[in-house]
């Protein structure tokens, strides 16, 4: 078995990064920016906010952090997204999901600039990826696309099951997984699949994005498969992933732990998305 390192590549992409941000700063008179929304105090989404912005510090990308109450209106934070979309010196916009109840997340994701959906959540981000075309890609199925070029797992004629159907995370996956160029088979599993484990077994790569601990168990999984892991779920254990790990740590050709797999490429992508929209809008090749 062969451990895929998210967190150090991650690193080394963020040192990549380094380099870029600074020259691109240096021909801009400015470096790029980032605005980071969280409404409320949701915990768990404080932790990756941190991470967000620590992340920023560490490649030269200047972030602001808003903090709404969880209180806030509808109708105030479109205000603060349209405040946003209007500030030149900010090139992407992340409003960490979920929303507290009250607030339409579509909504609100709807009303950001394209050209600063860093997230890739906006329907002109998911149009553009469907058709093929260059954009935004979101972060955590891009992640997962870079660990496989990284590693030099093949994907050309490969099976790769998904299992999750999110707009976040499974879809996008899905079709990053099936475009020209990758050329995997790609299935796309979800809650109504009639017989997940036959599905499963026969995946050369299985994507797991389904929020239940260890779920995929060693059964599910052929021998040498790559596993990608996705899932973070709090257990009174600890961080848990959805796949069985050490159950099939000895019969998988390549895995992605949980923590410190494919979590903190979401956050190297967040900044590489980023770093591609300052270009953009700041009319540099994309
Ligand atoms: N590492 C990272 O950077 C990130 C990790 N995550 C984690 O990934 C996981 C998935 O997140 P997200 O996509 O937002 O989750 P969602 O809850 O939005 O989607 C879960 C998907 O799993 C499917 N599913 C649920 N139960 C089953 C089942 N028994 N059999 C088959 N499919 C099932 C659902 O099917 P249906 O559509 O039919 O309901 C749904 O499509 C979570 O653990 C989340 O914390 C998320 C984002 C980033
Ligand atoms: N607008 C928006 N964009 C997102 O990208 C987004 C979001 N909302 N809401 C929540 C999910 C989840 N997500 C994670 C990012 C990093 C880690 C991460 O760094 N995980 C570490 C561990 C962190 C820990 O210890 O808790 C790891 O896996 O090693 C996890 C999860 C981004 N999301
Ligand atoms: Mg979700």
């Amino acid at each position: 078995m062969k451990l895929i390192d998210g967190k150090a590549t991650a690193q080394t992409i963020r040192e990549e990064l380094k380099t870029e941000v600074a020259a691109l700063k240096d021909r801009l008179g400015r470096a790029p920016g980032l605005a980071v929304v969280l409404v409320g105090e949701d915990p768990a989404s404080q932790v990756y906010v941190r991470n967000k912005i620590k992340a920023c510090e560490d490649t030269g990308i200047v972030s602001k952090a808003f903090r709404p109450e969880a209180s806030v209106s509808q109708a105030e934070l479109e205000d603060l997204v349209r405040r946003l979309n209007a500030d030149p010196e900010l090139d992407g916009i992340l409003v960490q999901l979920p929303l507290p109840r009250g607030l339409d997340s579509q909504r609100i994701l709807d009303l950001i600039d394209p050209a600063k959906d860093v997230d890739g959540f906006h329907p002109v981000s998911m149009g553009r990826l469907t058709l093929g075309l260059p954009g935004l890609r979101p972060c955590t199925p891009a992640g997962v696309m870079e660990l496989l070029r990284r590693y030099d797992i093949p994907t050309k004629g490969k099976k790769a099951v998904v299992v999750g159907r999110s707009n976040i995370v499974g879809k996008p996956m899905a079709l990053l997984l099936a475009q020209p160029g990758v050329d995997a088979t790609v299935t796309l599993c979800h809650s109504r699949t009639r017989d997940l484990a036959a599905e499963c077994r026969q995946a050369d790569i299985l994507v797991a994005a389904i929020g239940k601990a260890n779920f995929i168990t060693a059964d599910m999984i052929k021998d040498g498969a790559v596993v990608i892991d996705v899932g973070m779920n709090r257990t009174e254990k600890g961080l848990a992933g959805d796949c069985d790990f050490h159950a099939m740590k000895d019969k998988v050709a390549a895995i992605t732990p949980v923590p410190g797999g494919v979590g903190p490429m979401t956050i190297a992508m967040l900044m590489v998305n980023t770093l591609a929209a300052c270009r953009r809008r700041m009319g540099l090749e994309s």
